[in-house]
C-alpha cells in the first residue's frame, strides 16, 4: 500500500473530492500532441524557410529531419507519457516515397498512410491541419487571396485535406479534428480591410462545399490577433472566425497566444460553450507575444484546465497543445508540456467545484478565497505519483530522455 498516497486521498475526500474517481476520468482524457515539437514545424514537403510570422528559435542538437527520425522521437516522447492520446500533424508531413513530388493540392490520403500505420501501432486518434505557410505560394496571402490561381490552389489544398482528415477517421475509430488556420494579413494600416474577408469567407464557403461526414470530421477555424509581418491586421480575425463557425455550424478554435496579452482563453471557454456543441484549444504559453513556449503548469493552463473540467464539458472540449521550442531537447519539450496539461486538469479535477460554486452563489466571496488558497497546498504530488505508477512511470523520466539524447539525437549531425 502507498501511504502517503493513502493519506492525499483521506485529505482530498475531507473536501469531498473522490480521487479514485478524478483518476479514472483523467486516465481516458485525450491531449493531442503537435508533430511540429519535434522538426521546428520545417515539415517533409518544401525546404525552404518558415513563413507566415511561423518562428522558432534556437538550435538544439537533434531535430528530426525525417519521418522516421520524427515518429522514433514521437515514440520515445509518448512512453514517457501516461495515457493514450492523440498525434496532431500538419499537411506538410505528407510522406513522398521513391522519388515522388507532389503539391499541397494534390496530396492524398495515401502520403500518410505511415502516420496512420504509426497511430495505430500505438492505438492514437490523428488530428490534421491544411498548412497555408512556408510555401511559395503562401507568401502573399492564401485563402483571402487577391491572385484567383493562389485562392484556388488554397481552397483544393483544404479540400484535399478534408479527405485526408477522412481517411484519418476511418483508419483510427478516432473522429478527426481538422483545423483552418491562415497566415493572412497586413503589416501596415490597410485601405480595405473588408475585401480580404470576403474572399476568405468565399474560399470557405467553396472549401466546405464538397459533402464529408460531419461524425468523422470536425472542421475548425482557428482566429488570430496579428503575427510577424501581419501587425496591423488578420484577416481571420476573432469576430470574423466566430461568427464564420456559428453561421457553418462548425467548430471554434481558440489557441491561448492568438489573443491580446491581457486577453485570457479561460475566461473565453464558458461563454463559447454557451453557443456551441464543441470547443477546440491549443493550448500553448504565449510569452508577451504568441511566443510559442512550452505548456507549463502555470496559472494560465490552471485555469483552462478548470473552466473544462468545473463546466463538464470533457467530451465537447478538444484539447491540443501548440508550441515549438527549438532551444531546449524536443522530447522533454513535449513530456513536459503533455504532462503539465494533464497535471492542470487533475488538479482541476481534485477541486471541490460544487462547493465552490455554492459559496460564491451565496456570496461567500471571503471562504470562497480561503478554499482557493487552500487548494493550492494540497498533497498533489502523491496524487500524480499514483498515476504515474499506474503506467508503470515516475518522475525520472528525464534521464531516459538524456541518454536517448546521447545515443540517437546527437548522432545525427543536426
Ligand atoms: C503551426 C501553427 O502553430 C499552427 O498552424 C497555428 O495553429 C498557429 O497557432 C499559428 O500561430
Ligand atoms: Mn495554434
Amino acid at each position: 500500500m502507498n501511504e502517503a498516497y493513502e493519506r492525499a486521498k483521506q485529505t482530498y475526500a475531507s473536501y469531498g473530492v473522490d480521487v479514485e474517481k478524478a483518476l479514472k476520468i483523467l486516465e481516458n482524457i485525450k491531449i493531442s500532441m503537435h508533430c511540429w515539437q519535434g522538426d521546428d514545424v520545417h515539415g517533409f514537403d518544401q525546404s525552404g524557410p518558415l513563413s507566415g510570422g511561423i518562428a522558432t528559435t534556437g538550435n538544439y542538437p537533434g531535430r528530426a529531419t525525417t519521418s522516421e527520425e520524427l515518429m522514433q522521437d514521437m515514440e520515445m516522447a509518448l512512453s514517457l507519457i501516461p495515457g493514450k492520446h492523440k498525434i496532431n500533424l500538419h499537411a506538410s508531413y505528407a510522406i513522398f516515397e521513391d522519388g515522388e513530388i507532389v503539391d499541397r493540392d494534390a496530396i492524398k490520403p495515401k502520403h500518410f498512410q505511415k502516420w496512420v500505420d504509426f497511430a495505430k501501432k500505438h492505438q492514437l486518434g490523428i488530428d490534421f491541419n491544411p498548412t497555408l505557410f512556408s510555401h511559395p505560394k503562401a507568401e502573399k496571402a492564401t485563402l483571402s487571396s487577391i491572385d484567383e490561381d493562389i485562392r484556388k490552389f488554397w481552397i483544393q489544398h483544404c479540400q484535399v485535406c478534408i479527405r485526408i482528415s477522412e481517411y484519418f477517421a476511418q483508419e483510427t475509430g478516432q473522429p478527426c479534428v481538422m483545423n483552418i488556420w491562415i497566415p493572412d494579413g497586413l503589416k501596415d494600416i490597410p485601405a480595405d480591410r473588408l475585401g480580404p474577408r470576403k474572399r476568405f469567407k468565399d474560399s470557405l464557403d467553396e472549401i466546405l462545399s464538397i459533402p464529408y461526414d460531419h461524425e468523422l470530421v470536425y472542421v475548425t477555424l482557428e482566429s488570430k490577433v496579428f503575427g510577424i509581418g501581419m501587425e496591423s491586421y488578420t484577416v481571420g480575425s476573432s469576430e470574423f472566425c466566430i461568427n464564420y463557425v456559428n453561421e457553418k455550424h462548425l467548430t471554434p478554435l481558440m489557441d491561448n497566444g492568438h489573443y491580446h496579452p491581457m486577453e485570457y482563453v479561460s475566461d473565453k471557454i464558458s461563454a463559447m460553450l454557451l453557443f456551441h456543441e464543441h470547443l477546440a484549444l491549443h493550448v500553448t504559453r504565449p510569452v508577451r507575444w504568441d511566443s510559442d513556449h512550452v505548456v507549463l503548469l502555470d496559472d494560465e493552463t490552471k485555469e483552462i484546465a478548470k473552466e473544462i473540467i468545473r463546466n463538464g464539458a470533457l467530451d465537447r472540449v478538444f484539447i491540443a497543445l501548440d508550441y515549438f521550442d527549438a532551444s531546449i531537447n524536443r522530447i522533454a519539450a513535449w513530456v513536459i508540456g503533455m504532462q503539465n496539461m494533464q497535471k492542470a486538469l487533475l488538479q482541476a479535477l481534485l477541486m471541490p467545484h460544487d462547493l465552490m460554486k455554492k459559496m460564491q452563489d451565496k456570496e461567500d466571496f471571503t471562504g470562497l478565497m480561503v478554499l482557493q488558497e487552500q487548494m493550492k497546498s494540497m498533497p498533489f504530488y502523491d496524487i500524480w505519483q499514483q498515476f504515474l505508477n499506474t503506467y508503470d512511470m515516475d518522475e525520472c523520466w528525464y534521464e531516459e530522455v538524456q541518454a536517448y539524447e546521447k545515443n540517437v539525437l546527437r548522432k545525427r549531425g543536426v
